[in-house]
């Protein structure tokens, strides 16, 4: 589980998250959706332990992710694409991952296999489409097969086929039981994938539950989010 907890982060005067509270449970993936600018990277870095929090706590199973002790373990993220060096091999790049957080190396055959890439595995990944590279960042973040997955824009620069097969890939991995938290700017997308909704604008949260509670009297989510925010434009997704 994953609970945000009165959650700000200010960069000088800008509030980019804003007394942010949600809960992403087990058995459930949680849409986390804003436009451009939203506050959602700021959040998830918080949670990742890769920036501090101005107040309030970012926890997975109870605890900080600096204090996890095995980390890929508990929470598998993909975070701005593969995070791989352009010159080494996808399979090179996982295998590093495996080997210094001492995940099996079959493992890294296993998490390839499961992302499509098994076949292009010794190809730099500077050769690697977008697409591809989501795929390897998503192998990656699979690697300690985490209870908990991060993701933040996983469908970024998937094709038709890829963006389904990540949707049934995430549906299938919290049907396990697991915990999937999704950050997107797509409601579209997130109406199709996730059971729970938070919808995070100019760092507050303005509604959370679950897609049906969010959506109940609106033609989708998206006509939702612009009543709920008085946008008028979608200018900013
Ligand atoms: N390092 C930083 N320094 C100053 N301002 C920042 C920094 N990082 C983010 N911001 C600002 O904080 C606000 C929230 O940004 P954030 O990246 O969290 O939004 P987001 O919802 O993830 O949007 P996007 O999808 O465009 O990344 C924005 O106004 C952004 O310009």
């Amino acid at each position: 589980m994953i609970e945000v907890i009165g959650l700000s982060k200010h960069y000088r005067s800008k509030k980019a998250v804003d007394d942010v509270t949600f809960t992403a449970r087990p058995g459930r993936v949680t849409g986390f959706l804003g436009p451009n600018g939203a506050g959602k990277s700021s959040t998830l870095r918080v949670l990742l332990g890769l920036d501090a929090a101005t107040g309030g706590r970012a926890l997975i199973e109870g605890k900080r992710y600096r204090d996890l002790k095995d980390p890929l373990r508990a929470l598998g993220a993909l975070l701005d694409g593969a995070g791989s060096v352009p010159e080494r091999r996808a399979i090179d790049h996982l295998s590093w991952i495996a080997q210094s957080n001492r995940i099996p190396r079959g493992r890294v055959r296993e998490v390839l296999e499961l992302v499509g890439l098994a076949d292009t595995a010794k190809q730099r990944v500077k050769k690697y489409s977008l697409g591809m590279k989501q795929r390897l960042g998503l192998a990656g973040a699979l690697l300690g097969e985490p209870e908990i997955l991060v993701l933040d824009e996983p469908v970024n620069g998937l094709d038709p086929d890829g963006i389904r097969w990540v949707r049934t890939f995430l549906r299938d991995y919290a049907a396990r039981g697991r915990t999937v938290l999704l950050s997107s700017h797509l409601m579209t997308e997130t109406a199709d994938t996730a059971d729970d909704v938070v919808i995070i604008d100019h760092g507050r949260i303005v509604t959370q539950g679950s897609l049906a509670e969010v959506t109940a009297g609106h033609a989708s989510l998206e006509t939702a989010f612009f009543a709920l925010t008085g946008d008028r434009t979608g200018s900013r997704w």
